[in-house]
Parts: C-alpha cells; structure tokens; sequence
C-alpha cells in the first residue's frame, strides 16, 4: 500500500458518530419536560437547515443552545452516550486511525467538550480537534458559545482550514454542507460525502466521491482497513418479489441490493447480470449458461425456494459460482396446503362455491366423504411428502408411499414398492417428488389409468411432472373425479393472464404456483437463503450449498483468509502449496473440501505477508476462482 503525504480532514457529527450530538444532549436534557418531543423536533429542524446552508451556522448554534437549556454536568453524560454512537465501520478501521494519527484532523462545528474525549480514543488529539466552546454562566449552565471562534461563524470550516495551511492533499470526509464548501472554497482537493449515517443529496451532489463508510473510503485511497472489500461494493439483485426482510438483512449487512418485481427473461437478466455479485431468484428465473457466460462478478446465486431445476448447476459449479437455496423454509406451507386440498376436493367444496357465487342452491351429499379412513398416497417420501404423511394420519387417513429411494416410513404409512401399487389403492394420489427433470410426464395416461375410478389427483410439485392433456382428459371422462394443481408446465414470469386446458372443469382447484407462498414461509426464506449468502461472501462457508463442496470452517480472528476454487486435477494441491512455501507464509490453518469436479481450500494466515502470492496462486493452471478475505 502507498502512503501518501495526504491529510485527512473528518466532520464529527454524523460522520465519526452516528448522530448529532446536540441532538442526543436535547434528548438527555428535556427528560421529562412536558413539551420535549417538540423541542427535539425543533432542534433537529433548526440543525438540518444549519447542515444543508439554509440558515447561517451560527444562527442555528444560538437558537438550538437556547431550546438546550443544557448544563456542564450534563457532558459527561453525553459523552458516554456517544462512546457508544461511533460510526460502525469507523469503530471497525482503528488500524487506519492508528497507522495514520499525524494526519488526521477533526474539523466540527460541534463542541471540544465532547469531540475531544471521544476521538482520543481514536489518537487524534485534542490540537487536530478543531471545534467550537461552550460559554458557561456561574452554576454551570451552558449559556452560549465562544462567539470569536471562527467556526462558529457562516462558513467557519474554510477559514479554519485555511489558518491550518497543510502541507499534500487534503481530503474532507463529512455528510453536509460545511464540509464540501472546503472543497469548493478550493482549500481542500477532495470531498468524500460520507453517507453512512445520513445521505445528504446536496452533499452527495458536491462530491469528489460518495462514500458510504469508511470501508470503502479507505479502499478507493488504498489504505489499511479492516475488510479485504467494502460490503457497499457487493451488488445484489433479488429478483422474483422475494419477501422484503431479504433486502433488510442483506442491506443492514452493508450490501448494495436491488430488488426487482417479477423475474426476467433470459435476454433480460443477460443484461442486468453484468457487475452482479449475488443473484437471488425463485422458481421462474431460468440461470442459463447463456446468463452465466454474462455474469462478470457473481459469486453466488440464491434460491429463494425448494426447487434449484432453473438453475444450471453444473454450470455455475463449473464457474465457481455457489447456489444455495432454502430446503425447508416453506416445506410446513406445502403440506397445509395439500391437506386443505384433500378435505376440500374429496367434500366437493369448489363445486358447492361456485354454484351458490352463482346464485343456486344445491344442498347435497354426493361426491361428499370424509377423509377419515380414506387412503392417502404420497409419491415422493422426502421432506414435503413425511410431513404429509404425519398430518394425515392425525386427521385419520391411511397412508401409503412410493419414493425411489428408501425411506423410512413414518408413524403407520406404508411403503408401495411400485407406484402401480400405490396408484392402485390410492383415493387420493399427491405429488411431491422433486424437480429432476427425468420427472417429465411421470403421471401420464398411463399412471392415470392406474388410478382408483373416482380418485383425486394433487400436485404441489413441478407442472412438468403431470401430462395436462392427459389429466384433462381423464378429468373430462370422470375417470378422476377432482384435482388440485399448483404447477404448471410453462407458468407466467409476472401475474397477469393465463390459460390452461383444466379450467373450467368442477372439481378441479387451480392455484398460481402459491404452495410455498405464505408469509411465514417467505419471511423464513429471507432469513435462511441471505445467512447463507452472507456466510459464504463473508466467511468462505459453503454448508448446504447444492452444487459445491461443503464445509463449515472456522471463525477466522486476526488472520487473511485465501480461498482457491479449482478444477480437481490431479497435483493442483501440490502446487498451491508449492507457491505457499515459496512465499514463506506463515499459515494458521488450512482446509480442503473437493467433489469429483472441484476442490475447494481455503488458507488462513498471518496478515503480514509479501502480496504478490496473491499474483501467483491466480495464475495457477486450472484455477478457477480466487479470493482474499479479511
Ligand atoms: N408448489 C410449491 O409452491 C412448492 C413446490 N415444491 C416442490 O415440491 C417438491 C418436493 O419438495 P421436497 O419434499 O422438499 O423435496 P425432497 O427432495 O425432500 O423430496 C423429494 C422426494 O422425491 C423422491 N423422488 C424423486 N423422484 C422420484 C420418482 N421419480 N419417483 C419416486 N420418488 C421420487 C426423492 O427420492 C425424494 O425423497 C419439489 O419438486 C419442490 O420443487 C416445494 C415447495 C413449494
Ligand atoms: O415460491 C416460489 O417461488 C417457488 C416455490 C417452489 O416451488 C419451491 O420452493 O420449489
């Protein structure tokens, strides 16, 4: 890193600290007043109109001094307050505060009397802190303000750092209008408009660079910071409505996050995959190799579902890209959802519905059963069809299942070794196998056929596992006597028109792929799927990633963490560690998690290191994917 003879000019309010500190003494102050809320309010509008230049500075000193009515005593107080207000990434980069203490100037139309205190701890001392004074009267109440200080004047941060005369570049860091006057006054060479806390426009209008912490200030200068690369730059598209507590937990986390609506076509999302680190979608956005010949950046891609079918794995496996997705998240949804079906479709409710909207009255008993006693068969024993099967015995049904694999059968359920046997006994026959395309048309005319003459059909898994023509057909010759479809072969990307040839038939309920579609599952979804992502950008951890190698790996302290993602050839772990040696690095820890496609290792160690290894484990042959983080 090159140090240059730069000097770095910060604003306190707001900008090292998270809050005004006049304000957080009004609220200290007002305690139990009957009018405080108001006063607060008036101080926060008297010191925004001070900030933006809409008022003179000290115009807004006096007024707010005035609504304070603040004492001596009452500055210890608030200085402990602040301690506790520092600005995240700036309590987080006290290395640079530390390596850099001769350069850094505090230069706040706040007061000495709590700046000092507070960045001492932060090496800047109380000469590089330039800020007003208290004035107070004899019982120590705060009274006013040294009125001769230049910074208590309009425009009081020029001249101040006019007086000052630093030698090399001079760069402000501060979140309002008294610092990117110094910039335009030409005393300083560069304005960072620092919105971590607050985003001033007119400030981000007047700067050099808007710089959302400190993180990324320090990596566009290229000074030591605590994070390899600021969070702000890790772009994120959620696609597909995901539900907003996503872009809550990615965005607090210090990611950039787009949400978008509806999903993309292909020719679209080519188009916007470009500079993206994290794709998050849901069912309908296909993640073609098209797409991710396109992504530039991404790292990885989420699933906000069950199903990862939409997603070309191998592909992005082979790209170093790692899908995660969210296996149980809306697994409970699914299965409410199929036992309402049952009841609903074997007591002919829809029917019923539809007749009395229609304005007829048709009290009848036909077509009408109980569930109770009736056989139930899953096809697919995974994680939606089990939960199945333990709801419905409770409310009385006889279990039956078929699953390509073995499974273990749950409470009574009984296992069809052939879906024959199943089809064959089933009053109602429900689908939850998983979206492997080899599933194409697994319930065809056949299958259907198979069927007890008068059964009900349900699928809650993928369109393209049921025949619609066939269905329909036998629908239309009574052969079944209801279904309840969820998924669909093709499905619309956004809500709007659709048309498929079961509608119209009684006793059939169609829904808009909304199995998995309640608040709960999709609020759990948006915690699940985004600690994934995080922890994989973050840490390096691929648990339950679909595609790739998995592995939990330790918490990383006071150490740089490589991670190699390559090919799995023969000798390649020889040669990263060839190139380890010969930079003599001092390694805390080494791990390795491969399939037979890709391996994964991942480094720790000793942050002092000569960075050009960095260069040389890049060019090893067969690398794929290669990241630092600290
Ligand atoms: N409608 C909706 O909104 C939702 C649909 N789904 C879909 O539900 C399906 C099941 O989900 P999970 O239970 O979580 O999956 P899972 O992977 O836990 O279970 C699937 C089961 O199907 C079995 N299977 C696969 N192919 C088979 C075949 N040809 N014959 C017999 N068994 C077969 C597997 O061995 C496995 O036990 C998935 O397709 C998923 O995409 C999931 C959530 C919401
Ligand atoms: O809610 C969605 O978008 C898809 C639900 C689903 O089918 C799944 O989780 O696999």
């Amino acid at each position: 890193m090159t140090e240059v003879a730069r000097k770095y000019v910060f604003d306190f309010d707001s900008t090292l600290t998270r809050v005004e500190a006049l304000d957080v003494l009004a609220e200290m102050t007002l305690q139990g007043k009957p009018n405080r809320e108001e006063i607060i309010g008036e101080i926060q509008r008297i010191t925004n109109l001070g900030i933006d230049g809409d008022i003179s500075f000290t115009e807004s000193l006096e007024q707010r001094i005035k609504l304070l009515e603040a004492h001596k005593d009452d500055l210890d107080g608030l200085v402990e307050e602040l301690r506790h207000k520092i600005s995240k990434s700036i309590e987080s980069n006290k290395e640079f505060f530390e390596k850099f203490s001769d350069d850094i100037y505090v230069i706040s139309c706040g007061f000495k009397e709590f700046i000092d205190p507070i960045v001492k701890e932060y090496n800047i001392p109380s000469e590089r802190v330039f800020a007003n004074t208290f004035e107070f009267d004899e019982q120590g109440n705060i009274i006013g303000f040294d009125e001769k200080n230049v910074l208590a004047t309009h425009n009081g941060k020029i001249e101040c750092l006019k007086n000052l005369d630093l030698k090399g570049e001079v760069q402000v860091i501060g979140d309002g209008y008294s610092d990117y006057v110094m910039r335009e006054a030409g005393i300083a060479d560069k304005f960072f408009a620092y919105t971590e806390n607050v985003h001033r426009e007119k400030a981000a209008e007047h700067a050099d660079h808007v710089t959302p912490n400190l993180d990324e200030f320090l990596f566009v200068n290229d000074l030591p910071r605590n994070i390899s690369y600021p969070k702000n730059r890790i772009k994120i598209l959620l696609l597909e409505n995901v539900h907003p507590a996503a872009f809550h937990n990615l965005s607090e986390d210090g990611f950039s996050v787009e949400l978008v609506k509806t999903s993309l076509s292909e020719e679209e999302l080519i188009e916007r995959i470009k500079g993206v680190h994290v794709l998050g979608i849901r069912s309908k956005t296909q993640v073609t190799q098209k797409v991710m010949d396109a992504a530039d950046k991404l790292l990885v891609v989420g699933a906000f579902c069950i199903g990862t079918t939409q997603i070309d794995l191998n592909y992005c496996k082979s790209k170093g890209v790692v899908v995660f997705n969210a296996p149980y998240s809306n697994t409970r949804s699914v299965v409410e959802l199929a036992i309402g079906e049952i009841i609903m479709l074997m007591r002919s409710v829809f029917p019923r519905s539809t007749e009395i909207h229609g304005g007829q009255w048709n009290k009848t008993a036909s077509n009408s059963r109980e569930v109770r006693g009736k056989n139930l068969g899953i096809v697919g024993y995974g994680n939606i069809g089990k939960q199945l099967s333990v709801l419905a015995e409770a409310i009385g049904m006889r279990v039956y299942y078929y699953d390509i694999d073995d499974k273990l059968a749950l409470g009574n359920a009984v296992r069809c070794e052939t879906l024959e046997n199943l089809l064959n006994i089933s009053d109602v026959v429900t689908l939850h196998i998983d979206d492997n395309k080899a599933n194409k048309d697994f319930i065809g005319e056949r299958e259907l056929n198979q069927m007890k003459d008068g059964a009900m059909l349900i699928n809650l898994s993928r369109g393209f596992v049921v025949d619609i023509d066939a269905l329909s057909a036998a629908l239309e010759s009574g052969k079944l006597a209801g279904a309840a479809v969820d998924v669909y072969p093709e499905e619309p990307r956004a809500n709007g028109e659709f048309h498929s040839k079961l509608q119209g038939l009684p006793n059939v309920i169609l829904t808009p792929h909304v199995g998995g579609s309640t608040e709960e599952a999709q609020r759990n979804i948006a915690d699940f799927v985004p600690n994934k992502i995080m922890d994989y950008i973050n840490s390096g951890n691929t648990v339950d990633a679909v595609n790739f190698p998995n592995i939990r790996l330790p918490k990383q302290t006071n150490a740089h963490r490589f991670l190699h993602i390559h090919k799995n050839v023969p000798g390649i772990m020889a040669k990263i560690n060839k190139v380890l040696a010969e930079y003599e690095l001092n390694i805390n820890g080494q791990y390795l998690s491969t399939d037979s496609e890709l391996g994964y290792v991942i480094t720790d160690l000793d942050k002092e290191y000569n960075k050009e290894v960095i260069k040389a484990l890049r060019k090893i042959e067969n690398t794929i994917k290669f990241r630092v983080l600290y």
